[in-house]
C-alpha cells in the first residue's frame, strides 16, 4: 500500500493541502485552494491529488475550522459538512484522522524556527509553562498547549475559545457591541476579531460615527465620501493607507479586542510559556500591528498588569504553512499511542 500521507489545514476561506511520504518527512507540494471552489471537502482533495499526480494515499490528517465531537464534521464558517466514516471510505484511506485546525496549529508550535516567528512585547518565555495560541482569519481559532509531568512537547487544547462572549471595555466599544447584539444575538469574540468581524466593526462605527444622521448623535450629513468597504482587505488597506479615518479606527478596535481576548487567555491558562498568534490577518498588517492597541490592551487588566507586561506575544509567518506540520504531528502521536 502506497505510505502516502495526505495533511490538509482548512479554514473557512482557504484549504491547504501537502503530503509527506513518511512520518517525520518533509511536506512536499504544499497548495492552498479556495473552498469555494469546491463542493465537498472530498473534491478539494481528490482534485488536489489529480493534479499532483498522486495514488489514493494511506492515511490522512485534516485539521477543520470547527469543533470535532464525533463522526458527523460541519464547518462553523463554510459549508462542507461530511462523515468521517464515509470520507474514509470514499477517499480509500486507511486511516484518517480529523481534527480542529487550531488544535493542528498549537502541535506544530514546538517546530517553529525562530524565523518564523516576530515578538510583539513583553521578556522571555517560561519553559514548561503554559502556552496561548489566537488567530484570527475566517473565523477566530483559539488553542493552546499545557505541559503535564511527562508530556513531550506539550498537550494541545481542543476547545472553541473563539465564541467566547465579547467584553467592552470603552463606551466606544459598549455601543459596538449593542449593535453586534442586536445583529447576531451573541456577540461572541469572533463577531469582532476575524475578517467578516472587521466589516461589522467598520459598519458600526459608521453608524455611530457623530457626522451620520443616524448615530446616536444625530448631527449633519458626514464627511465620508466613499462607498463603504466590504472585505476585510479593503478596510485594511484603507486605514494602513491613512485614507479613511473610521477604517483606522475599525482596525484599532479589532487590534484592542484581539488583545484582550489574548490577555483573557493568558490569564486564565497562566501563560508564560507566550502568546502566539496565528491566521491569516496579522501579519498582513506587518509592523503597523506592533504599535496597534493589542499589546496595551493585552496588558491592561489593572492588578495583573505587570504580570501580562512579562509575556511575550509573537506572530507566526503563515508562510510556513504550520498547520500542517501539526496534522502531520497528530498522525505521529495517534501512530504511537
Ligand atoms: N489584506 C487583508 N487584510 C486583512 N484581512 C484580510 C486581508 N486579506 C484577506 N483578509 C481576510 O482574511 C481572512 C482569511 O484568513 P485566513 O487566510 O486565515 O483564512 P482561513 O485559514 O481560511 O480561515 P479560518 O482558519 O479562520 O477559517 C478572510 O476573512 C479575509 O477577509
Amino acid at each position: 500500500m502506497n505510505p502516502l500521507r495526505l495533511l490538509a489545514d482548512i479554514g473557512g476561506t482557504n484549504i491547504r493541502l501537502a503530503w509527506q511520504d513518511q512520518p517525520g518527512g518533509p511536506l512536499h507540494d504544499t497548495r492552498v485552494l479556495p473552498c469555494a471552489n469546491y463542493p465537498t471537502v472530498a473534491a478539494a482533495i481528490t482534485a488536489y491529488l489529480a493534479e499532483q499526480g498522486l495514488a489514493t494515499p494511506r492515511e490522512a490528517a485534516l485539521g477543520m475550522a470547527n469543533p470535532v465531537t464525533g463522526d458527523a464534521v460541519r464547518m462553523t464558517n463554510h459549508s462542507w459538512s461530511f462523515s468521517q466514516r464515509a470520507l474514509r471510505a470514499q477517499l480509500g484511506l486507511q486511516r484518517l484522522l480529523v481534527l480542529n485546525d487550531f488544535t493542528a496549529l498549537a502541535l506544530a508550535l514546538p517546530l517553529l524556527r525562530p524565523e518564523q516567528l516576530r515578538q510583539v512585547g513583553g521578556g522571555a518565555a517560561v519553559a514548561g509553562s503554559a502556552v496561548v495560541l489566537i488567530g484570527p482569519g475566517t473565523g477566530l481559532g483559539v488553542s493552546g498547549l499545557v505541559f503535564p509531568p511527562g508530556s513531550h512537547g506539550g498537550v494541545p487544547l481542543s476547545g472553541e475559545g473563539g465564541h467566547v462572549s465579547l467584553a467592552a471595555q470603552t463606551q466606544q466599544e459598549f455601543d459596538v457591541l449593542r449593535i453586534l447584539q442586536a445583529r447576531y444575538g451573541h456577540a461572541s469574540a469572533e463577531r469582532a476579531v476575524c475578517g467578516a468581524g472587521l466589516v461589522d466593526l467598520y459598519q458600526a462605527l459608521r453608524q455611530l460615527a457623530p457626522s451620520n444622521p443616524s448615530g446616536p448623535s444625530g448631527g449633519p450629513s458626514g464627511p465620508l465620501g466613499a462607498s463603504d468597504p466590504s472585505t476585510a482587505a479593503q478596510v485594511t488597506e484603507r486605514a494602513l493607507q491613512g485614507s479613511d479615518p473610521i477604517a483606522l479606527q475599525a482596525l484599532e478596535m479589532f487590534c484592542g479586542f484581539l488583545g484582550s481576548v489574548a490577555g483573557n487567555l493568558a490569564l486564565t491558562l497562566g501563560a508564560h510559556g507566550g502568546v502566539y498568534i496565528g491566521g491569516g490577518m496579522v501579519p498582513r498588517l506587518g509592523t503597523w500591528f506592533d504599535r496597534s492597541t493589542f499589546r496595551p490592551r493585552f496588558e491592561a487588566k489593572g492588578r495583573f498588569q505587570t504580570y501580562l507586561a512579562a509575556i511575550p506575544c509573537w506572530i507566526i509567518d503563515p508562510g510556513a504553512t504550520p498547520a500542517l506540520h501539526g496534522a502531520a504531528r497528530a498522525l505521529d502521536i495517534a501512530g504511537s499511542a
